[in-house]
């Protein structure tokens, strides 16, 4: 994955609409949970070759004490800040706003990259519309749809290009050491969790600072284990604005999970699983990182013998299908389970490095496949015919057969649960292809 899309706009201008199209997500996370006004501001997309996150900055927090109008400039701001391009959302059907001339002056001043979308001109013929919004003074403006995709194709080009190269990231570090965040929304006690495993920073080996954009690595040698503790800026510093702390905290997590290979999902133990716990267990599988799940505030629980194993099987049960991955249930204030916790993060690292010699994995896969070979599609039969690992940095594997179109979702799940149980790759997402031979 690199980097991060924000839509910045008015209200209604259509920003969730393109949000959407962007993402390839039509549904809404469903979430029952009271209070969970913003659900789903930012998903993962992709375009061309590139991958990267898109945030939508709609939808001001309900409650608010500032009107709309301060809100959207503070968060055209954390755009500015946070986001490598901005697109401005604007409405062709209803012209020119002083409020869009006010934000787009502000987009443009910082000289982050920046893209207009006049928004809702449902048909080509209705392009010259875009005449009336040049006086924002953007170069790059683009007539779409967000509603029937017209024109958004040209718009992800343009903006696609402005995104940092993977490359730019993986290179600034010699030592291949374990890169571990810990992610999680506000208060569920990361920055205890790391304070209390850290100490009083005693354990510092350097402090990387500004090696990659967005993250601080720092790297520990403690307890026998070498790695680099990935921070964003802020992540330990204190004193919070309540109502922009989702959307900091947001940005945080994808800065940190991208720049990272195994990620500590911490949770709150006394609200359980929720939405936008879900929502950054879904970022971190979809940039393919390993993960731990650290259920924190565990002393707070009114502990049975059998709530640990309870609250597993909720959380297994929301994380679907996704769900060989550790759970531990920690204290970041009574400091229980913290080493455990790190140890797990550092075992999945290996894990994800795991490659399995070709011969191997043909003699304990091809037979399960011919007892169990996929399902008749058409009237033909499918068979696999050899597997191996692509030389990646993380597990993906290469099925070749005659007609891999005709590999269906469950049977494909099949073999990853195959894999799984043959090999462990507990905490670690795996690709898996299927290829022609
Ligand atoms: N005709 C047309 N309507 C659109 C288009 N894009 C969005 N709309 C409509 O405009 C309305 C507002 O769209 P949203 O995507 O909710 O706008 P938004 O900017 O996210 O609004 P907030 O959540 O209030 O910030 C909806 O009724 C959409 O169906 C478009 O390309 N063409
Ligand atoms: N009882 C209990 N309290 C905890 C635990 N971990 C953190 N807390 C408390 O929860 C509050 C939030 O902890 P932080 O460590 O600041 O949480 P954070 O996730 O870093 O919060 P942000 O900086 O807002 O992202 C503090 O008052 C902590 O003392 C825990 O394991 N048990």
């Amino acid at each position: 994955m690199a980097g991060i899309i924000a839509i910045v706009g008015r209200p209604n201008v259509g920003k969730s609409t393109l949000f959407n199209r962007l993402t390839g997500r039509r549904e809404a996370i469903v979430d029952n949970t009271p209070g969970v006004t913003r659900d789903r501001i930012y998903a993962a997309a992709e375009w061309l070759d590139k991958s990267f996150t898109v945030v939508d900055t709609g939808g001001y927090t309900e409650g608010s004490s500032d009107d709309f109008e301060s809100e959207i400039r503070k968060q055209a701001r954390y755009a500015i800040d946070e986001a490598h391009v901005i697109i401005l959302v604007v409405d062709g059907r209803e012209g020119l706003s002083p409020l869009d001339e006010e934000v787009a002056d502000q987009i443009r001043k910082s000289g982050k990259p920046h893209v207009l979308a006049v928004n809702k001109i449902d048909s080509p013929a209705d392009d010259y519309v875009i005449a009336d919004f040049l006086k924002l003074g953007f170069n790059d403006v683009f007539p779409i749809s967000a509603v029937n995709g017209h024109g958004t194709g040209d718009l992800l080009d343009k903006v696609v290009g402005h995104l940092p190269c993977e490359a730019d990231k993986s290179l600034d570090f010699t030592e291949d050491l374990p890169k571990i965040c810990v992610v999680g929304r506000p208060n569920v006690g990361k920055s205890s969790f790391l304070n209390a495993l850290t100490g009083r920073d005693q354990h510092i080996v350097s402090d990387v600072a500004g090696t990659t954009r967005d993250a601080v690595h720092t790297r520990y040698n403690m307890f026998g284990f070498d790695f680099y503790l990935v921070d964003t800026a802020g992540l330990r510093k204190k004193g919070k604005v309540s109502e922009d702390l989702e959307f900091y905290s947001v940005m945080r997590a994808i800065k940190s999970i991208e720049n990272s290979d195994v990620c500590i999902l911490m949770i709150d133990a006394t609200r359980g699983i929720e939405a936008q716990d879900l929502n950054i267990f879904h970022l971190i599988e979809k940039n393919k990182k390993g993960v731990v799940i650290a259920v924190n505030k565990w002393d707070l629980t009114d502990k049975t013998q059998t709530t640990a194993s309870e609250f597993r099987k909720a959380i297994l049960e929301r994380i679907k299908p996704f769900t060989d991955v550790p759970i531990l249930f920690t204290s970041s204030i009574e400091k229980t389970r913290l080493l455990k916790t790190l140890q797990e993060a550092l075992e999945v690292y290996k894990r994800r490095k795991v490659r399995i010699p070709t011969s191997q994995l043909n003699e304990t896969l091809l037979p399960i496949f011919e007892n169990t070979p996929p399902p008749v599609y058409k009237g033909k039969t499918v068979s696999i015919k050899y597997i191996t690992q692509l030389p990646t940095p993380r597990p993906q594997f290469a099925f070749f057969c005659n007609l891999p179109q005709y590999i269906k979702e469950p049977y494909k799940r099949f073999i990853e649960n195959q894999l799984r149980s043959m090999y462990d790759f507990t905490g670690v997402p795996l690709d898996i292809y299927f290829r022609k031979k």
